[in-house]
């Protein structure tokens, strides 16, 4: 039986999440898993992360080391992954989701919180999302991993952070959440609560015992919401939302309901619409509603995106 390298960043959230897939492979295929540490310069360096911007860095350093054969496989967050193919790379499988929503993480309940409140995020969407449902908070825009920004709220230098519920649950600091966002409220990043496996296109062989970890309905959402984002021609750093579900009933056709949103930084417009179809139509699903947020102004809202704090 060979043994399998995953090859892993050194950060909790990595090491929980690949350390997660390589059990669950293991348990399904009987192929040992062996974590390989990867250091990428992102770790190293925080302005050269700055620089290179952000999470592409990692993603980058992962399948390098995949593409040079010194590791079999990687594991990263799907939400991290750019829209576009990569040369010589094939998305082997994605595994079943984890919850999808975002979750404050504070003293209070998001209406609790006092007038004027100094919440973080980095995240465009966030921003938005955050200051429609509370016009008067002070967003303050953060960098750092879950638990630099969980540091800040501790610290008493913000009243509250934002952040993925699921990415809270893999370091074990759901302790933290005093709220989770319904996304009606405020609709998750395309992909988030989702892993992606990758390996090398060449080696058909290895994906297909990957593809075994795959999950067709959570593959089919995350490729209509992810269709979206290519569409709108936005990155992580759009104020994008995007969040589909499959309905698989036993009696009549499946279907994928797919709901995005384009908001202005200043929350104050935004556009939000849903479609439907069969899941194996997902991409086309995506599409059609990228092209109707773009008629009704998606993309003059996209361009106002700097961060103001108000
Ligand atoms: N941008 C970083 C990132 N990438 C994935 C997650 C969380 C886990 C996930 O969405 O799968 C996070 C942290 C966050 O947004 O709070």
């Amino acid at each position: 039986m060979t043994v399998l390298r995953l090859g892993t960043r050194k950060s909790l959230m990595a090491t929980t999440q690949s350390g997660f897939i390589a059990d669950e492979l293991s348990r399904l295929t009987g192929h040992a898993v062996e974590l390989v540490g990867v250091t990428t310069e992102g770790d190293v360096s925080k302005a050269h992360l700055a620089q290179m911007g952000g999470t592409g860095v990692f993603v980058n350093a992962l399948r390098d080391r995949i593409l040079s054969g010194e590791v079999d496989f990687a594991v990263h967050s799907l939400k991290d992954l750019p829209t576009g193919p990569a040369e010589g790379i094939v998305l082997a499988a994605v595994h079943r989701r984890d919850d999808p929503r975002d979750a404050l993480c504070g003293p209070a309940k998001l209406a609790d919180l006092p007038r004027g409140a100094r919440v973080g995020t980095g995240s465009p969407r966030r921003v938005a999302q955050l200051r429609a449902l509370r016009a008067d908070l002070d967003v303050v825009p953060i960098r750092g991993n879950a638990d630099t920004r969980l540091r800040k709220v501790t610290d008493g230098e913000l009243d509250a952070v934002v952040l993925a519920y699921a990415g809270l649950g893999r370091i074990g600091r759901l302790d933290a959440v005093s709220e989770i966002f319904d996304p009606d409220q405020m609709l998750p990043a395309p992909g988030q609560g989702a892993l992606a496996i990758e390996c090398r296109s060449d080696r058909g062989d290895l994906a297909e015992l990957l593809g075994t970890v795959d999950d067709p309905s959570t593959r089919a959402a995350v490729t209509a919401e992810r269709t979206v984002l290519a569409v709108l021609e936005a990155g992580c750093s759009a104020p994008v939302g995007a969040f589909a579900t499959v309905e698989d009933p036993a009696d009549v056709e499946p279907k994928l309901h797919l709901t995005a949103c384009v908001a202005a930084l200043d929350g104050a417009r935004q556009v939000r619409l849903s479609a439907s179809g069969h899941p194996e139509r997902a991409e086309e699903i995506g599409r059609d509603l990228a092209a109707r947020l773009l008629a009704q102004g998606a993309d003059q809202l996209m361009g106002e995106r700097r961060i103001e704090p108000q």
